[in-house]
């Protein structure tokens, strides 16, 4: 029996999330979430797909590892354990890989040195990932665990959109440059966006707007990130949930010697309480619309905010771009937020696109346009699938491994 299935792990700061594929036909078959990792009161919600009743647990889950075991263990009372040897691989979500990881890697010893050597440019999320593999690799030693970056579909970038203006030296010594993450996401929407539009992704211009907890945009050109908004470390660019996205850099100066903060609190106040929490004390989307609805002045000034910046990133990436034939929005905030994508969209009528108020309020699914038929510019919400897509980067790898070892 040929294994068909793979487990796909996105470790984040502080969850787990997980899907069980049969890649046969890439359906799923379990999948789940640990949540509060570290915190005390932490939660386990698992879906078993083919099998019984969604399950869910809250207790303490100390750690990532305590967090992977946890997990493993539910999925074995659905008869899905690691143990099972139909299991072909297990895909990890790599946020940060540099500039040396341009596909997706097997992971051996040397691999993870260096995804242990970019922790300082990804300190919110690469050490969860290093935990993540080495939890796998130790609970099945005999499986490919295969790492897909999140930087990965960004490599294609030209200099001069990698390249900060700063002295060459420095930042080559530092390897300070530009690397840009969602980028599992920005490739997989691109291209659905693409097929949406019943054409070839090397045929069609695509500005992505990836907008989650964590949010970016992209310039696609013919399937081809040719921009992006994250640099770095994910800080930089949209307006996030708790990220401040684009600042001055001399705002750090100033805090560090008119406000006397150290770079530690400085960190943790533009990674962890600016963008929407910072501006209004709440992250979630659904909450600050609610809040507008009540009239809150302070909402309403976050989210004005944060249309702003999407805006001026949407003129940036056209002027890229030069033509555009769609404007796709992903991830929890693009897929389901209406307002969101109504206020970004208003007023770029002279640059072709529009949103039609009727296809916008429509709640569904898949993916769908909701520019009025004649625009210019397509503009769609495409839910992204970041676990598909990692789950068939891997089993491509895997499969193109065993036939060359068996010479297949
Ligand atoms: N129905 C909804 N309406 C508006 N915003 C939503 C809705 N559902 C989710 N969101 C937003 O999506 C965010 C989570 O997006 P997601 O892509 O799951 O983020 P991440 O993968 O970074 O955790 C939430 O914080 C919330 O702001
Ligand atoms: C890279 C990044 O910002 O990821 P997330 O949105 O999952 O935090
Ligand atoms: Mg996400």
């Amino acid at each position: 029996m040929t294994p068909t299935r793979v487990l796909v792990l996105n470790s984040g700061s502080s969850s787990v999330k997980y899907q069980l594929l049969d890649m046969r036909d890439g359906s799923r078959l379990a999948m789940g979430i640990v949540e509060r990792i570290g915190e005390g009161s932490s939660r386990l919600r698992h879906t078993p797909l083919t099998t019984g009743e969604p399950r869910e647990w809250t207790g303490a889950v100390a750690d990532h590892e305590a967090a992977l075991k946890a997990v493993a263990e539910e999925l074995a009372k659905d008869g899905l354990g690691l143990d099972s040897p139909e299991l072909a691989a297990i895909g990890h979500r790599v946020v940060h890989g540099g500039q040396r990881f341009t596909e997706p890697t097997v992971v051996d010893d040397k691999v993870l040195a260096e995804i242990e050597r970019l922790i300082p440019v990804a300190p919110l999320h690469n050490p969860a990932n290093l935990v993540g593999l080495r939890t796998a690799r130790a609970l099945r030693p005999d499986l490919p665990q295969v790492a897909v970056f999140d930087t990965a579909f960004h490599t294609t970038m030209p200099e001069s959109a990698a390249r900060y203006a700063i002295d060459v030296e420095t930042a080559d010594q530092h390897r300070i440059r530009r690397y840009g993450f969602h980028g599992t996401s920005h490739a997989y929407v691109s291209r659905a966006t693409a097929k949406l539009l019943g054409r070839a992704p090397e045929d069609v211009n695509v500005i992505v707007l990836h907008l989650g907890n964590g949010a970016s945009a992209s310039a696609v050109r013919g399937g081809r990130c040719v921009d992006t908004s994250m640099g770095l470390t994910p800080l930089e660019g949209l307006v996030m949930g708790t990220r401040s996205g684009d600042v001055d850099p001399a705002v750090i100066f100033h805090l560090m010697r008119v406000g006397g903060m150290s770079t530690d609190e400085i960190d943790t106040l533009l990674n962890k309480r600016s963008g929407l929490v910072g501006l209004c004390g709440d992250n979630d989307m659904r909450e600050i619309r609610r809040r507008i609805d009540e009239g809150d002045e302070q909402a309403r000034l976050a989210f004005d905010i944060y249309i702003h910046r999407l805006k001026k990133y949407i003129g940036a990436y056209y002027a890229v771009l030069g033509t555009v034939d769609a404007i796709a929005f992903t991830a929890g905030v693009g897929e389901n937020a209406a307002p969101v994508r109504e206020a970004a969209i208003a007023g770029l009528e002279a640059l072709g696109a529009a949103v039609d108020p009727a296809l916008n309020a429509v709640r569904a699914d898949g993916p769908r346009l909701i520019s009025p038929a004649d625009a210019r510019v397509a503009v769609a919400v495409v839910p992204t699938d970041e676990e598909l897509e990692i789950a068939t980067q891997t089993y491509a790898l895997v499969g193109k491994n065993s036939r060359a070892i068996t010479g297949e």
